[in-house]
């Protein structure tokens, strides 16, 4: 029997991972960071995104595809292919070796992928520390649509408030959506929100890493939210940040993500691919005595 690779493997599991930790998950993107998207080979990609697809039907809101790679014809190619799987969008990363040097180069790369999926509503990835291209969003959002007639919004993942304000604030005439993906700081972002109540503009919280395991925490941040006690929503968000905070310190990346959602879920996530390490059994054994202190684990153990 042919059995797909550790990874692969992994990432299928996650969909169902969403499950047993119990995200509502209004979004996700996949074939991102988290799911090492650009570590994977197109033909996996592709496997991968088909999974997600049918596995979120009736479970997930909105399944958006991440195509983003250094090859523009690959790009295109999982671009195209996300539309005939019906995903709900596409997503794209800034090309990360030879990089764009300002806006206007970024913009003609993002627009001949959004070009192959015409049909798709299209979001650009913003990931600055990781893709090295430090392309300002809100200079970005700039004239977007005209160039990008399917541009549908943002995935955030930088903890730099003023840019995503900004971006917020000079769009609020428009239909974006703004997806926030820095998990310790959402309460924030959120609060933005509020204050932008009655503007189009959407401001919310993809389901980014800590939502894996997190998510009991994060629905009643949410909740809080939206009954307005922004008292226990920040309580909920000072939890997460502790846990964070935690881990951060003892080195965390998409290794241990994958070593904390495991321990979660009971789900075998596999190993990182390399140049990837997995995550030290000390690491673990923190993060686990972290999350039981915190009551993280009472809702799976
Ligand atoms: C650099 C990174 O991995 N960022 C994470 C965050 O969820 C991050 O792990 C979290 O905020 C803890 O710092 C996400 O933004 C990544 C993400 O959403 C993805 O998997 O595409």
């Amino acid at each position: 029997m042919d059995l797909p690779p550790p990874n692969f493997h992994c990432l299928r599991e996650r969909a169902e991972l969403l499950e047993v930790i119990g995200v509502s998950a209004r979004l996700n993107t996949l074939n991102g960071t988290t799911g090492e998207g650009l570590s994977l080979n197109v033909s996996e990609r592709r496997q991968v995104a088909e999974e997600w697809v049918t596995k979120g039907r009736n479970k997930l809101d909105q399944v958006v595809i991440h195509v983003g790679a250094l090859s523009l014809k690959e790009s295109q190619e999982l671009a195209k292919h996300a539309a005939e799987i019906g995903a709900d969008g596409i997503a794209v990363i800034a090309p990360f070796f030879l990089k764009p040097w300002n806006k206007d180069v970024l913009v003609n790369f993002l627009k001949e992928v959004a070009a192959a999926a015409p049909a798709l509503p299209f979001y650009y990835y913003h990931i600055p520390a990781l893709t090295g291209v430090k392309i300002r969003a809100e200079e970005l959002l700039d004239g977007i649509q005209e160039k990008i007639p399917t541009f549908q919004g943002l995935k955030f993942s930088d903890t730099d408030l003023l840019d995503f304000g900004q971006c917020v604030d000079q769009n609020r005439q428009r239909q974006f959506a703004f997806l926030f993906g820095v998990d310790e700081t959402g309460f924030l972002c959120f609060r933005m929100h509020m204050v932008n109540h009655g503007c189009p503009n959407m401001v919310s919280q993809d389901v980014t890493s800590t939502y894996n395991y997190l998510g009991k925490k994060t629905n009643q941040m949410l909740e809080a939210f939206e009954r307005k006690d922004f008292s226990s929503a920040l309580n909920c968000q000072f939890c997460i940040q502790r846990f964070i905070n935690f881990v951060t310190k003892q080195g965390f990346g998409v290794s241990q993500t994958k070593a904390i959602m495991t321990l979660v879920s009971g789900i075998p996530m596999g190993p990182p691919r390399l140049p990837l390490q997995k995550a030290s059994r000390e690491f673990t054994d923190n993060a686990k005595a972290k999350l039981k202190s915190l009551d993280f684990l009472s809702c799976t153990d």
